[in-house]
């Protein structure tokens, strides 16, 4: 017997696309199965103005398959140049749906990210009086802090002091890696919600280290250990509407990832949904689902969920994609390591 699941189109609430010919070889990943996404904006140069995201949004829809609806939500990187006043009007203007804080060094072209956070005091008070929410990528970059340790440093040492300082602003701890930050999420009634990625549920660090060294796991935050996937897990399939989706799925093209120096980041756009459908089918948490993909995200960022569904389909395991070939060159799919039997229907 086969069994089907329908849920609300889902969203990614974390996305990078890249530009140029890598833009136009990921697109329509993305697009097959999600209706909207929060667009990472860690280009070179970065997106920072109004401006630059308005062009950078026309570039994506030019580069929309076909007939695809798909909706790009544009965020601005965060500088200690960014103008308050450039981040209100991009927001009143739908030009931009949040700002992103890279803490400089912390991430794939993050260099013109934050050193001092009271230099981007301003543009967050701003953001908290429009209710513009803040997505952060949560680690330190202090040299002496254990890589395992960033995530867990970044909460203490940056957050809890920026939440006290700017009370309302509204943020969004990026891809969480650990149990202490679900601990915490999980403790803030308000104004505080995380994303998880589908990759950081499915993989802990052996999968990364043991055995071998393999760059397409490779991703940061790092993989933790086991205890924090099962906890990212939990709080995935738990309904809590604090945490959703958002993929992180990063392209790189492989002659970029397999180096002496490898960089960070697992594309994980074509599977995605396949491999979320088997996290929860075998957690039993099926019907926890659409709150995850489709129902938690919208909420938080106040935006109506999609009206259309898809429909996921079990069956035998599938041939699935494990390398897109781009005008750039190719890119590695993310391989969650066991059989997929959930597809989309077309
Ligand atoms: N997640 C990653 O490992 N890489 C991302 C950047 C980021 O989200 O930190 C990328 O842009 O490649
Ligand atoms: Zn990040
Ligand atoms: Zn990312």
């Amino acid at each position: 017997m086969t069994q089907t699941l329908t849920l609300r189109r889902p969203d990614d609430w974390h996305l990078h696309l890249r530009d140029g010919p890598l833009l136009h070889g990921v697109l329509s990943d993305s697009a097959a199965h999600f209706a909207r996404a929060i667009i990472m904006p860690n280009l070179v140069p970065p997106v920072v103005t109004g401006a630059q995201a308005m062009a950078y949004r026309e570039r994506i829809l030019a580069a929309r398959p076909e007939g695809s609806a798909f909706t790009p939500l544009m965020t601005l990187y965060l500088t200690e140049e960014t103008d308050p006043e450039d981040v209100a009007r991009a927001h009143a203007d739908g030009i931009a749906t949040a700002v992103k804080l890279y803490p400089a060094g912390a991430t794939t072209n993050s260099a013109s990210g934050v050193r001092d956070m009271d230099k981007v005091r301003p543009v967050l008070e701003r953001m908290a009086e429009i209710g513009m929410p803040l997505c952060v990528h949560g680690e330190v970059t202090d040299p002496d802090v254990d890589i395992f340790d960033r995530e867990a440093v970044f909460i203490d040492k940056v957050l809890k002091p920026l939440r006290r300082q700017v009370a309302d602003l509204r943020i969004v701890m990026e891809h969480v890696t650990t149990q202490n930050a679900v601990d915490y999420v999980r403790d803030q009634p308000k104004r505080l919600a995380a994303t998880i990625t589908t990759h950081h549920l499915i993989i802990n660090r052996n999968a990364m280290l043991a055995g071998g060294i393999r760059p397409h796991y490779y991703c940061l935050p790092v993989a933790k250990r086991e205890k924090h996937r099962v906890a990212l897990v939990e709080a995935a399939v738990s309904g809590d509407r604090r945490f959703f989706l958002g993929t992180d799925s990063a392209p790189h093209l492989d002659s970029a990832k397999l180096q002496p120096c490898g960089c960070a980041g697992v594309y994980s756009a074509p599977v995605t949904l396949s491999c979320l459908a088997e996290v929860f089918d075998v957690a039993g948490a099926l019907k926890k689902l659409e709150d995850f993909v489709s129902l938690n995200g919208p909420r938080f960022y106040r935006l109506p969920p999609n009206d259309e569904t898809v429909t996921l389909v079990k069956g035998p395991p599938l041939d699935r994609t494990r390398v897109r070939e781009t005008g750039a060159g190719p890119v590695t799919v993310f391989d969650p390591g066991f059989p997929l039997h959930w597809r989309v229907r077309d």
